[in-house]
């Protein structure tokens, strides 16, 4: 892979995602920089103290969050995508006012030429939350709900519906995105990809959040501006949200990860597997989360989340707890008389008992439909059991059975061409590409350019573009499954990207390949294959030409 940036493994901040260190005492608009909060996919999130007590003393918040993110720190393949979201993060940050969308009190671009990975950055200042919903659900104990459910989602629809009625999208709801401020009450975050309504839908980049994504999102196709976002998106979003927090951090749609959750749920929108909600979910919710998770989007469009919410809430009165936004003091609104916990316990199987807690806060690229059952993840029996998988043809470019790719390597590689709705990017042309990077070796180092694994990935990139797609809980270049899923991912936007600056589709094995090795841009400038890649490239494609792919239009 192409190196820019380079770090040794494991050089870089923990925390996932493209978090960096910001130093202690760092000051931004008149506060200093403290201990990092987190990471996520774009940036890290800081607390900052004020620098001038007096300030504090004359009204001024004493602390803050701050976030930065910062493209220029990223691979080239998803500076632009990053710099986009930032962008968004940025624009709608401005303009939210409600008291259930976190505030943004000023955004700085940092200018610091003496600290090169701070210099370029983006900074911004928000009011600070003691917490995520994600961190409130991995406390419960399913299926009981965490204190306060019902009004958290009463207040997460507050801030939504002002979003929609302002004329925007958020993108990516889910429980990582809602944060609970120190006197409990939630507010909605994470506007990176939040996009305004251009009509009947807005323009986002295609990533999603796979957990929260609608059905519909898997086949959406992502033109020159991006993928269509409409409100429906946050609704099915909202849908799956409730679901977890009435039932403790119950994932809808079973599975044993992300990725086979999300098939049910596409099994469920095809009609081929009813939606089986949880025993647990309360009685007055099941009209709303069944209107959320509505398989049509037009449909789903039409509903009215106030008045579904109303019909939730409605009986919940009587236990005294308040759950209308705002109302955070109240006192937790479920488990309690009136609410969640007074629900009768029904039969579950071993099965559902097994927490599925909230997914992980992980980016995926969208390449297409998912068109068969995990073989890593069996989904769980019992409700909504196992999506059959159905009988994959045999896709154009696949690797013959004599070739001398490895066994062991064939499924990851079949499986992150399977993803790519691009039918140039082939199997045999990853496979091609595999060879030519590490000769099919799962433990390849180049130390001198900082390029590991079977697909040669540079750390830092690899992060950025990075997939479990083993399941394992880790993310390594140096696992070849999740180093291959990483490429698929790369080289399926690259094939993309290509075609939308209208070059030949034939060229796109050459094209994608000296990308992969330098950058899009690059390719772009050049008008074609690089000099010092033709080499290169050259040898991918007599590998695909022995795997019985198409050579044509060599460097
Ligand atoms: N205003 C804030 N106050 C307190 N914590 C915050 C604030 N904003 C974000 N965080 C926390 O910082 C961490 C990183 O947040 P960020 O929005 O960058 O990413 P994320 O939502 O976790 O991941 P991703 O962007 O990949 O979905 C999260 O744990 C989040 O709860």
């Amino acid at each position: 892979m192409a190196p820019r940036a380079v770090d040794p493994p494991g050089a870089r901040p923990s925390g996932g995602g493209a978090g960096f260190a910001v130093p202690a005492g760092y000051p931004v608009g008149g506060y200093l920089v403290g201990e990092r909060i987190g990471a996520g996919g774009w940036g890290s999130v800081h607390v900052a103290r004020t620098a001038d007590p007096d300030r504090a003393a004359g009204g001024e918040l004493a602390e803050v969050a701050v976030k930065f993110i910062h493209p220029g720190r990223l691979g080239p393949g998803q500076r632009q995508a990053v710099a986009q979201v930032a962008r968004s993060e940025i624009r709608f940050s401005r303009r939210a006012d409600h008291p259930h969308l976190i505030r943004t009190f000023a955004v700085f671009t940092l200018t610091d030429p003496d600290r090169p990975e701070l210099d370029g950055a983006v900074a911004l200042v928000m009011e600070r939350a003691a917490r995520s919903l994600h961190d409130l659900l991995t406390e419960a104990r399913p299926p009981h709900p965490p204190p306060g459910a019902e009004r958290i989602l009463a207040e997460v629809a507050a801030g939504l519906r002002h979003m929609h009625g302002s004329g925007w999208v958020h993108g990516d709801l889910k429980p990582g995105n809602v944060l609970l401020m120190a006197d409990g009450t939630a507010k909605l975050a994470d506007f990176g990809l939040t996009s305004e309504l251009e009509g009947t839908h807005a323009y986002a980049p295609p990533l999603g959040s796979p957990d929260h994504v609608p059905p519909e999102w898997w086949s959406e196709r992502t033109g020159a501006r991006g993928a269509a976002l409409r409100p429906s998106a946050d609704l099915w979003a909202y849908g799956v949200l409730a679901h977890q927090v009435l039932t403790g951090g119950l994932h809808p749609f079973l599975g044993a990860t992300a990725r086979a959750r999300s098939l049910a749920a596409v099994a469920y929108a095809r009609g081929s597997a009813p939606l089986r909600l949880d025993a647990a979910l309360p009685e007055r919710w099941r009209p709303l989360v069944t209107a959320c998770l509505t398989a049509d989007r037009r449909r789903r469009a039409q509903l009215d989340l106030a008045a579904l919410l109303a019909g939730a809430l409605g009986g919940s009165g009587g236990g005294g707890a308040d759950v209308r936004p705002g109302h955070a003091a109240a006192g937790p609104a479920s488990p309690g008389p009136g609410a969640a916990g007074r629900r009768k316990r029904r039969g579950r199987t071993a099965t559902r008992a097994a927490p599925l807690l909230v997914a992980a806060a992980t980016l995926l690229v969208l390449t297409g439909a998912p068109e068969r059952s995990d073989p890593s993840g069996p989904m769980s029996g019992g409700p909504g059991r196992a999506v059959p998988a159905r009988p994959v043809p045999a896709r154009p470019g696949a690797i013959p059975p004599g070739a001398d790719v490895p066994a062991a390597l064939r499924g990851p590689i079949e499986d992150a061409a399977r993803r790519c709705p691009e039918p140039e990017i082939t199997s045999a042309l990853l496979a091609a590409m595999l060879k030519a990077e590490s000769g099919f070796d799962p433990a390849a180092a180049r130390p001198a350019t900082g390029e590991y694994g079977v697909a040669m990935w540079t750390p830092t990139v690899f992060n950025a573009w990075a997939q479990d797609a083993d399941h394992d809980g880790v993310k390594s270049y140096l696992d070849p499954d999740d180093a291959i899923a990483a490429m698929g991912g790369y080289v399926c936007w690259l094939g993309q990207r290509f075609k939308q600056r209208g070059f030949p589709a034939a060229e796109l094995p050459a094209l994608v390949t000296a990308g992969y090795r330098t950058s899009d841009k690059t390719v772009a400038d050049t008008g074609g294959v690089p000099e010092r890649v033709k080499a290169h490239v050259a040898r991918v494609l007599g590998y695909l030409a022995e795997y019985g792919g198409s050579s044509v239009a060599g460097p």
